[in-house]
Protein backbone atom coordinates (compact mmCIF):
# COMPACT_ATOMS: atom_id res chain seq x y z
CA UNK A 1 0.00 0.00 0.00
CA UNK A 2 1.14 2.96 -0.89
CA UNK A 3 1.66 6.17 1.74
CA UNK A 4 -0.92 8.65 -0.21
CA UNK A 5 -3.28 5.06 -0.39
CA UNK A 6 -2.77 4.71 3.80
CA UNK A 7 -3.45 8.25 4.73
CA UNK A 8 -6.58 8.47 2.51
CA UNK A 9 -7.79 4.92 4.20
CA UNK A 10 -7.17 6.71 7.85
CA UNK A 11 -8.69 10.03 6.45
CA UNK A 12 -12.22 8.22 5.52
CA UNK A 13 -11.85 5.69 8.66
CA UNK A 14 -11.02 9.10 10.85
CA UNK A 15 -13.75 11.25 9.45
CA UNK A 16 -16.28 8.46 9.55
CA UNK A 17 -15.71 7.54 13.32
CA UNK A 18 -16.20 11.20 14.32
CA UNK A 19 -19.55 11.57 12.50
CA UNK A 20 -21.50 8.65 13.23
CA UNK A 21 -20.22 7.25 16.45
CA UNK A 22 -21.77 8.83 19.53
CA UNK A 23 -22.04 7.56 22.72
CA UNK A 24 -23.87 4.16 24.16
CA UNK A 25 -23.61 2.84 20.65
CA UNK A 26 -23.45 -0.68 20.20
CA UNK A 27 -21.53 -0.22 16.12
CA UNK A 28 -20.15 -3.42 14.01
CA UNK A 29 -16.23 -2.95 13.32
CA UNK A 30 -15.55 -4.03 10.12
CA UNK A 31 -12.17 -5.90 9.25
CA UNK A 32 -9.53 -4.98 6.48
CA UNK A 33 -6.84 -2.12 6.99
CA UNK A 34 -9.28 0.42 6.42
CA UNK A 35 -11.58 -0.83 9.00
CA UNK A 36 -8.72 -1.32 11.18
CA UNK A 37 -7.96 2.55 10.91
CA UNK A 38 -11.54 2.96 12.73
CA UNK A 39 -10.63 0.46 15.54
CA UNK A 40 -7.89 2.62 16.44
CA UNK A 41 -9.62 5.87 15.91
CA UNK A 42 -12.19 4.66 18.28
CA UNK A 43 -9.02 3.33 20.82
CA UNK A 44 -8.24 7.23 20.59
CA UNK A 45 -11.21 8.77 21.31
CA UNK A 46 -11.57 6.63 24.61
CA UNK A 47 -7.58 8.19 25.33
CA UNK A 48 -9.75 10.98 25.27
CA UNK A 49 -12.17 10.03 27.20
CA UNK A 50 -14.47 10.14 24.89
CA UNK A 51 -16.98 7.24 23.37
CA UNK A 52 -16.05 5.16 26.38
CA UNK A 53 -19.45 3.81 26.57
CA UNK A 54 -19.50 2.42 22.49
CA UNK A 55 -19.17 -1.59 22.77
CA UNK A 56 -17.86 -3.07 18.92
CA UNK A 57 -19.04 -6.25 17.33
CA UNK A 58 -16.11 -7.15 15.27
CA UNK A 59 -16.68 -8.78 11.83
CA UNK A 60 -13.87 -11.15 12.28
CA UNK A 61 -11.17 -12.72 14.59
CA UNK A 62 -8.67 -10.20 13.27
CA UNK A 63 -10.93 -7.31 14.31
CA UNK A 64 -11.41 -8.65 17.56
CA UNK A 65 -7.78 -9.13 18.60
CA UNK A 66 -6.98 -6.25 17.40
CA UNK A 67 -10.06 -3.67 19.48
CA UNK A 68 -8.87 -6.33 22.29
CA UNK A 69 -5.24 -5.30 22.07
CA UNK A 70 -7.02 -1.30 22.14
CA UNK A 71 -9.01 -2.18 25.07
CA UNK A 72 -11.68 -1.48 22.58
CA UNK A 73 -14.93 -3.08 24.76
CA UNK A 74 -16.65 -5.57 22.61
CA UNK A 75 -20.36 -7.27 22.38
CA UNK A 76 -21.65 -10.03 20.61
CA UNK A 77 -24.86 -10.37 18.19
CA UNK A 78 -26.24 -12.63 20.39
CA UNK A 79 -26.26 -10.53 23.33
CA UNK A 80 -27.22 -7.16 20.92
CA UNK A 81 -28.71 -8.33 17.51
CA UNK A 82 -29.08 -4.76 16.39
CA UNK A 83 -26.68 -2.52 15.87
CA UNK A 84 -27.05 1.52 15.38
CA UNK A 85 -24.45 1.40 13.12
CA UNK A 86 -20.90 -0.37 11.39
CA UNK A 87 -18.18 1.24 9.74
CA UNK A 88 -16.43 -1.60 7.19
CA UNK A 89 -14.19 -1.03 4.25
CA UNK A 90 -14.56 -2.38 0.74
CA UNK A 91 -12.92 -3.90 -2.34
CA UNK A 92 -15.05 -1.76 -5.11
CA UNK A 93 -17.61 0.09 -5.25
CA UNK A 94 -20.36 1.02 -7.68
CA UNK A 95 -22.40 4.50 -8.33
CA UNK A 96 -24.99 3.60 -6.63
CA UNK A 97 -23.32 2.44 -3.73
CA UNK A 98 -23.32 -1.34 -4.11
CA UNK A 99 -20.08 -3.22 -3.36
CA UNK A 100 -17.52 -6.42 -3.30
CA UNK A 101 -16.26 -6.78 -0.21
CA UNK A 102 -14.04 -10.39 0.94
CA UNK A 103 -10.58 -9.28 0.08
CA UNK A 104 -9.94 -9.97 4.04
CA UNK A 105 -11.71 -13.64 3.76
CA UNK A 106 -14.38 -11.73 6.20
CA UNK A 107 -17.49 -11.14 3.62
CA UNK A 108 -19.89 -13.47 5.79
CA UNK A 109 -19.63 -12.36 8.97
CA UNK A 110 -19.47 -8.49 6.96
CA UNK A 111 -22.55 -9.31 5.81
CA UNK A 112 -24.17 -10.99 8.78
CA UNK A 113 -23.36 -7.37 10.81
CA UNK A 114 -24.05 -5.29 7.85
CA UNK A 115 -27.49 -7.17 7.62
CA UNK A 116 -27.93 -6.24 11.07
CA UNK A 117 -27.22 -2.95 11.18
CA UNK A 118 -29.26 0.41 11.00
CA UNK A 119 -26.62 2.10 9.39
CA UNK A 120 -23.73 0.83 7.52
CA UNK A 121 -20.78 3.60 6.83
CA UNK A 122 -18.42 2.10 3.97
CA UNK A 123 -15.30 3.45 4.16
CA UNK A 124 -12.04 3.95 1.41
CA UNK A 125 -9.96 5.52 -0.60
CA UNK A 126 -10.94 6.90 -4.34
CA UNK A 127 -9.38 4.09 -5.59
CA UNK A 128 -11.92 1.76 -5.04
CA UNK A 129 -14.49 3.61 -6.90
CA UNK A 130 -15.60 1.82 -10.21
CA UNK A 131 -18.18 2.21 -12.68
CA UNK A 132 -19.48 -1.33 -12.35
CA UNK A 133 -19.02 -4.17 -10.09
CA UNK A 134 -16.23 -6.76 -10.85
CA UNK A 135 -14.72 -4.08 -13.32
CA UNK A 136 -11.51 -4.35 -10.58
CA UNK A 137 -11.89 -6.84 -8.41
CA UNK A 138 -13.01 -10.49 -8.52
CA UNK A 139 -15.95 -11.83 -6.31
CA UNK A 140 -15.16 -14.16 -3.26
CA UNK A 141 -17.62 -16.75 -2.70
CA UNK A 142 -17.47 -18.56 0.46
CA UNK A 143 -17.95 -22.32 -0.04
CA UNK A 144 -17.73 -25.59 2.20
CA UNK A 145 -14.98 -27.41 1.85
CA UNK A 146 -17.11 -30.56 1.14
CA UNK A 147 -18.17 -30.71 -2.57
CA UNK A 148 -16.26 -27.13 -3.17
CA UNK A 149 -14.97 -28.44 -6.16
CA UNK A 150 -18.57 -28.72 -7.78
CA UNK A 151 -19.32 -25.00 -6.78
CA UNK A 152 -16.12 -24.07 -8.28
CA UNK A 153 -17.71 -25.97 -11.64
CA UNK A 154 -20.86 -24.25 -10.92
CA UNK A 155 -19.26 -20.77 -10.63
CA UNK A 156 -17.67 -21.22 -13.53
CA UNK A 157 -20.60 -22.50 -15.73
CA UNK A 158 -22.15 -18.24 -14.86
CA UNK A 159 -18.96 -17.51 -16.64
CA UNK A 160 -16.48 -17.48 -13.82
CA UNK A 161 -12.47 -17.50 -13.82
CA UNK A 162 -12.42 -19.56 -10.69
CA UNK A 163 -9.22 -19.10 -8.40
CA UNK A 164 -8.97 -21.21 -4.83
CA UNK A 165 -7.80 -18.15 -2.68
CA UNK A 166 -4.60 -19.63 -0.82
CA UNK A 167 -2.28 -18.48 2.17
CA UNK A 168 1.34 -16.89 1.55
CA UNK A 169 2.42 -20.61 2.45
CA UNK A 170 0.54 -22.13 -0.42
CA UNK A 171 -1.95 -23.58 1.87
CA UNK A 172 -5.73 -22.75 1.47
CA UNK A 173 -7.04 -20.27 2.81
CA UNK A 174 -9.66 -20.98 4.93
CA UNK A 175 -12.52 -18.03 6.74
CA UNK A 176 -12.89 -17.76 10.26
CA UNK A 177 -15.78 -20.28 9.58
CA UNK A 178 -13.37 -23.19 8.11
CA UNK A 179 -14.47 -22.46 4.78
CA UNK A 180 -12.85 -21.96 1.23
CA UNK A 181 -12.56 -18.38 -1.21
CA UNK A 182 -13.11 -19.14 -4.42
CA UNK A 183 -12.04 -15.84 -6.27
CA UNK A 184 -14.24 -15.32 -9.03
CA UNK A 185 -13.19 -13.05 -11.61
CA UNK A 186 -16.37 -12.45 -13.73
CA UNK A 187 -15.29 -8.82 -15.57
CA UNK A 188 -17.89 -6.42 -15.25
CA UNK A 189 -20.98 -7.39 -13.73
CA UNK A 190 -24.21 -6.26 -15.62
CA UNK A 191 -27.20 -7.76 -13.14
CA UNK A 192 -25.71 -8.12 -9.77
CA UNK A 193 -28.84 -8.70 -8.60
CA UNK A 194 -29.44 -11.95 -10.44
CA UNK A 195 -26.26 -13.47 -9.87
CA UNK A 196 -26.66 -12.53 -6.17
CA UNK A 197 -29.87 -14.87 -6.69
CA UNK A 198 -28.02 -17.75 -8.53
CA UNK A 199 -25.23 -17.55 -6.03
CA UNK A 200 -28.00 -18.04 -3.19
CA UNK A 201 -29.89 -20.94 -4.67
CA UNK A 202 -26.82 -23.19 -4.46
CA UNK A 203 -26.07 -25.42 -1.77
CA UNK A 204 -22.28 -25.49 -0.75
CA UNK A 205 -22.06 -21.39 -1.51
CA UNK A 206 -22.64 -20.26 2.31
CA UNK A 207 -21.75 -16.73 1.49
CA UNK A 208 -20.53 -13.92 -1.46
CA UNK A 209 -18.81 -10.92 -1.50
CA UNK A 210 -21.97 -8.78 -3.25
CA UNK A 211 -23.51 -6.04 -1.15
CA UNK A 212 -26.48 -4.95 -2.57
CA UNK A 213 -28.55 -2.11 -1.10
CA UNK A 214 -26.83 -2.47 2.30
CA UNK A 215 -24.93 0.55 2.47
CA UNK A 216 -26.12 3.97 3.99
CA UNK A 217 -23.32 5.85 3.92
CA UNK A 218 -19.74 6.47 1.79
CA UNK A 219 -16.74 8.18 2.90
CA UNK A 220 -14.11 8.19 0.28
CA UNK A 221 -10.99 9.84 0.92
CA UNK A 222 -8.43 10.94 -1.97
CA UNK A 223 -6.77 13.87 -3.60
CA UNK A 224 -9.18 16.29 -2.89
CA UNK A 225 -9.78 15.48 0.39
CA UNK A 226 -12.90 13.31 1.96
CA UNK A 227 -16.50 13.24 0.72
CA UNK A 228 -19.54 11.61 2.34
CA UNK A 229 -22.42 10.32 -0.06
CA UNK A 230 -25.35 9.30 1.42
CA UNK A 231 -28.06 5.95 -0.48
CA UNK A 232 -30.68 8.16 -1.99
CA UNK A 233 -33.87 5.93 -1.78
O1 LIG B 1 -14.06 -6.89 2.77
C1 LIG B 1 -13.06 -6.78 3.43
C2 LIG B 1 -12.52 -7.88 4.27
O2 LIG B 1 -13.22 -9.08 4.05
C3 LIG B 1 -12.33 -5.48 3.48
O3 LIG B 1 -13.18 -4.50 3.99
C4 LIG B 1 -11.88 -5.14 2.07
O4 LIG B 1 -11.08 -6.19 1.57
C5 LIG B 1 -11.09 -3.83 2.05
O5 LIG B 1 -9.85 -4.02 2.68
P1 LIG B 1 -8.83 -2.83 2.87
O6 LIG B 1 -9.49 -1.81 3.73
O7 LIG B 1 -7.63 -3.48 3.53
O8 LIG B 1 -8.49 -2.27 1.50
Amino acid sequence: MSDAIGRYKQQAAAWAVEAFFRPGMVVGLGTGSTAAFAVRRLAELRAEGRLLDVRGVPTSVETEALARSLGVPLTTLEEQPVLDVTIDGADEVAPDLSLIKGGGGALLREKIVAQASRRVVIVVDAGKLSPKLGTRWALPVEVLPFGWRSQALFLESLGARVTQRQRADGEPFLTDQGNLVLDCAFGPIDDPEMLAARLGTRAGVVGHGLFLSLTTDLVVAGPDGVEHRARQD
